[in-house]
């Protein structure tokens, strides 16, 4: 038996050469790419409102929730995370008030002719002091931004495969009726879950603040405690240096995007689509994943490749703005150092600077640095509304997580089959059963009552809208009914655990979707447990009409999600950078079908199922809609291979082919079964509905 590799082989390529109008920076597995050159707007600086502090308080607990899971998770960068923000707060008053108290020393000795009024080695050891404060905080505050990233993705490698099970343990029904996923997914805006990161946006924001906070504070001090008579000359100087800088507080403001050849990286991205579309203009794979019954091979998937890529450094604004080497890297350190804190290094070398007015001066100029700094880091927060979404977030996370498992169907806790159950399949029973979508639209189904026996074929017909889909997604229970009752071998639909119950059907419907994957792995999911097997693979893709496709591009990724992108602080992503990594999108192993086509791989995924599993019921819910009339017809003739001679519903336009095998043939109007009956005995009835529909086929295809 020949194995077949569930999961397709790396595919990588080497990175080319760029083309001039884009810069591009390297960062793990990341590549982010943006135009040159840069400009961008002015950030302004904004105060909590009482409603962003209302907020705060609101989400709290679940913030304070994540800070101790993280702590358990890991103890030691916590803890390193939280002392390296203490300090990075402390430290620049520390800083203020050591050059304050070093530059006043000599200040009065050269005011006294000379006379030092102070230990020397005393005076020497505050200007070494003052000097480790500042290096060690250059260091420090990088150092924690590498504890943020850190902490940032090893909760991620926490939470990201319970959301997954969160998110696909809920049901169909519940998603529909509530319109959403368990929770937002971050990765189109980048791969963050949204409210991991609020620990970092948290005590960032508190570092920076506090940071300003202390420095007023002590230089308040120091104007009071003060006998120097150039203070209106320091007021006047830092009020107008701190509001220019306010005013003037741009940090980068090009747009950029993403992109990434890791093989896991890309993989994780498809299942996290499927996992958290919506539909809303995109492909919504719920209905197939909750009737595929390939929930949890999704959930233990996408566990594992989150698993493979680890704790991935991902913040874009980070990436995009951190030098791309580590030559660089210390260069700017050493480089910030030099420009933000001259004086502490010109007092190492000149312990005796003169001059009163020169010493003044100095301090002037090392607070005002100093202040320039925490001014910038608190306006550079955007906005302090990120802190008020990120905290709620944060609370959306655990609701969803402590709320997810009451949130599904009510079901019970029979498993299908019983011991009444049929060898033949399963009996259907639908007792005066009405469906309404919505208090607006009027009543999809009315009154059905119709009795399905073990092993019958029935062929439901009828125009657009009638209702034929609506009646099979009963079954599902992807709808429910708005009153009376269906029976599954007797026993009412409700008691059975609904899991089960989609384990014994096979169900091929006309909303199937194609999942961003393999053109392989798509047509295994139909029994992903299974031991792969290369010839029922074949010979369902034959069975599907997607065989050669199978042949030929059985590797290929079927619409894979597109390629992340990100902008920040509000620039634009330059059109030379869109167009380069969409260029480089289109030439990785991708593959774009046809409606036909995802029909065919659709089907062949059916047919997989239907040989790998035992099924009691096969539902085909008007699979060929986009497949010219040849396919249709063999696709036909499949399915009354594969049947087994179990219960089988199929709904079709162009039935024609299937009228001698039917059992029974329901013919729907407006939401009623207005026939029912064998060809034999509904065809004569000429102005019957179902010789309308079954003459309008013959004329069709006469013509
Ligand atoms: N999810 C939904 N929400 C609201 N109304 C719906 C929904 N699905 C179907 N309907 C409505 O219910 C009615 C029956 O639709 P249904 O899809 O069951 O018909 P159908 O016979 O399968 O049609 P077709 O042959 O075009 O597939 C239609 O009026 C349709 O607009």
């Amino acid at each position: 038996m020949a194995q077949v590799p569930l999961i397709p082989r790396a595919h990588r390529r080497a990175v080319d050469d760029d083309p001039p109008r884009i810069k591009r920076v390297t960062r793990g597995i990341f590549n982010v790419v943006c135009d040159l050159p840069a400009a961008g707007p002015l950030v302004s600086f904004a105060l909590p409102s009482k409603e962003d502090l209302r907020s705060y308080a609101v989400c709290a607990q679940s913030t304070w929730r994540l800070m101790c899971e993280a702590f358990g998770i890991a103890p030691g960068t916590f803890l390193s995370f939280t002392l390296w923000s203490l300090w990075l707060a402390v430290a620049p008053a520390l800083s203020v008030y050591l050059c304050h108290t070093i530059l006043d020393v000599i200040q009065k000795t050269v005011t006294s002719g000379g006379h030092l009024d102070y230990d020397v080695s005393e005076l020497r050891l505050l200007i070494l002091l003052w000097v480790m404060v500042e290096a060690s905080s250059v260091i420090i505050y990088r150092l924690q931004e590498n504890l943020a990233l850190k902490l940032t993705g090893l909760l991620k490698v926490s939470f990201l495969p319970r959301l997954a099970s969160a998110n696909l343990s809920l049901d169909v029904k519940y998603l529909r009726d509530n319109q959403q996923s368990v929770i937002h997914s971050g990765w189109s805006s980048h791969e963050n879950i949204r409210g991991l990161d609020i620990i970092q946006c948290l005590f960032t924001r508190l570092r920076d603040t506090s940071a300003l906070f202390l420095q007023f504070y002590t230089l308040c001090c120091i104007i009071l405690l003060s006998d120097n008579p150039n203070i209106h000359v320091l007021v006047y100087f830092l009020l107008t240096y701190s509001t220019l800088t306010l005013l003037k507080n741009a940090i980068g403001t090009q747009g950029f995007m993403f992109f990434t050849d890791n093989e896991d990286y890309r993989r994780q991205l498809s299942l996290h689509t499927m996992i958290y579309n919506k539909g809303h203009g995109q492909p919504n794979y719920r209905h197939t994943i909750a009737k595929d019954g390939v929930g949890s091979y999704i959930a233990d998937a996408y566990a594992r490749t989150s698993e493979a890529l680890g704790a991935v450094p991902e913040t874009p604004w980070y990436l995009a703005t951190r030098p791309h080497s580590m030559a660089l890297y210390w260069i700017e350190a050493i480089q910030s150092f030099i420009l933000d804190h001259p004086l502490s290094l010109l007092a190492l070398i000149l312990p005796s600077l003169s001059a009163s007015s020169v010493a003044t001066m100095a301090f002037f100029l090392y607070s005002a640095t100093r202040l320039r700094r925490s001014v910038e880091a608190v306006g550079a927060a955007r906005n302090t509304g990120s802190i008020q979404s990120t905290m709620r977030d944060a609370d959306r996370l655990y609701e969803v997580l402590d709320n997810v498992h009451t949130a599904g169907l009510e079901q019970g806790s029979k498993r299908y089959p019983t011991e009444e159950s049929s060898p033949m399949g399963m009996k259907l029973s639908f007792r005066d059963v009405t469906l309404q979508y919505g208090a607006q639209s009027g009543p999809a189904l009315k009154s059905i009552s119709v009795d399905i026996n073990p092993g019958q074929l029935i062929l439901l017909v009828g125009s657009n809208g009638s209702g034929k889909s609506s009646l099979v997604n009963l079954l599902l229970r992807v709808v429910e009914p708005s009153s009376g009752s269906i029976l599954i071998d007797n026993v009412p639909l409700g008691d059975y655990d609904v899991e089960s119950l989609r384990e014994s059907m096979t169900f091929l419907s006309q909303t199937d979707t194609v999942y961003p994957l393999s053109i392989r792995e798509n047509l295994l999911m139909g029994s992903p447990y299974a031991s792969p097997d290369l010839e029922k693979l074949e010979a369902a893709a034959k069975a599907g009409g997607c065989l050669k496709l199978l042949q030929k591009r059985g590797d290929a990724i079927v619409d894979p999600p597109i390629i992340v992108s990100q902008s920040f602080n509000q620039g634009a992503i330059g059109q030379a950078s869109r167009d380069y990594v969409m260029l480089r999108d289109k030439e990785r192993n991708v593959i774009c079908l046809s409606e036909g086509q995802k029909q065919r791989v659709v089907a062949g995924r059916m047919f997989y199922r239907a040989k790998n599993t035992d099924f009691d019921l096969l539902v085909v819910d008007e699979p060929a809609s986009s497949m010219d009339a040849s396919a249709e017809r063999n696709l036909y003739s499949e399915f009354l291979n594969v049947r087994k001679e179990k219960t089988t519903i199929i709904v079709a336009h162009h039935f024609q082919p299937l009228v001698k095998q039917a059992d029974m043939i329901l013919c729907m109007a407006n939401g009623k079964i207005v026939q029912r009956g064998t060809h034999d005995e509904l065809i004569h009835d000429e102005n019957g509905a179902y010789a309308e529909l079954y003459n309008a086929q013959s004329a069709g295809s006469a013509e």
